[in-house]
């Protein structure tokens, strides 16, 4: 099973979600960007690489969200979420294909990942 930590970052009560690129797996899907996690890593300095490695800007991990298991059928992964701050720098689209600061009411009407949706359900209570 594949350890993956992911970010909801907020900016001005909005939240960042992204595109995955076509040579991506999932492709085209939106998700809250992130990736694996690395041995000897925590979870809040694997999301703040990934997130300064794909995105360009530094995060603050501020609460964590949710880890559950998904079962994609050819693999399977531990999605971790924690609710980030936007900390500074201008985002520069390194890995995926688009962004955007989505309102929490919005999330649903992207094509998201599937592991994802768990995440939306927790952030309403969280919210
Ligand atoms: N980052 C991220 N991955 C997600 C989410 N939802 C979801 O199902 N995934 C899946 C997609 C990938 O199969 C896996 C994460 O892999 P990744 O490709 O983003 O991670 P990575 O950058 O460390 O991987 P790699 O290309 O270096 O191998 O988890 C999500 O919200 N964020």
């Amino acid at each position: 099973m594949i350890q993956v930590v992911c970010a909801v970052i907020l900016r001005d009560k909005k939240m960042l979600i992204a595109q995955r690129s076509e040579k991506m797996k999932l492709p085209l899907k939106w998700e809250f960007p992130g990736g694996k996690l690395e041995e000897g890593e925590s979870e809040e300095q694997a999301i703040v690489r990934e997130i300064k490695e794909e995105l360009n800007i530094e995060i603050l991990p501020v609460k964590k969200i949710s880890s559950h298991v998904h079962d994609y059928g050819d693999f399977k992964i531990n999605l971790i979420a924690y609710l980030c701050d936007y900390v500074a720098g201008e985002i520069k689209l390194l890995e995926h294909q688009d962004y955007k600061f989505v309102e929490f009411d919005k999330l649903l009407d992207f094509d998201l990942a599937d592991a994802d949706i768990p995440i939306i359900e927790k952030l309403k209570i969280l919210l």
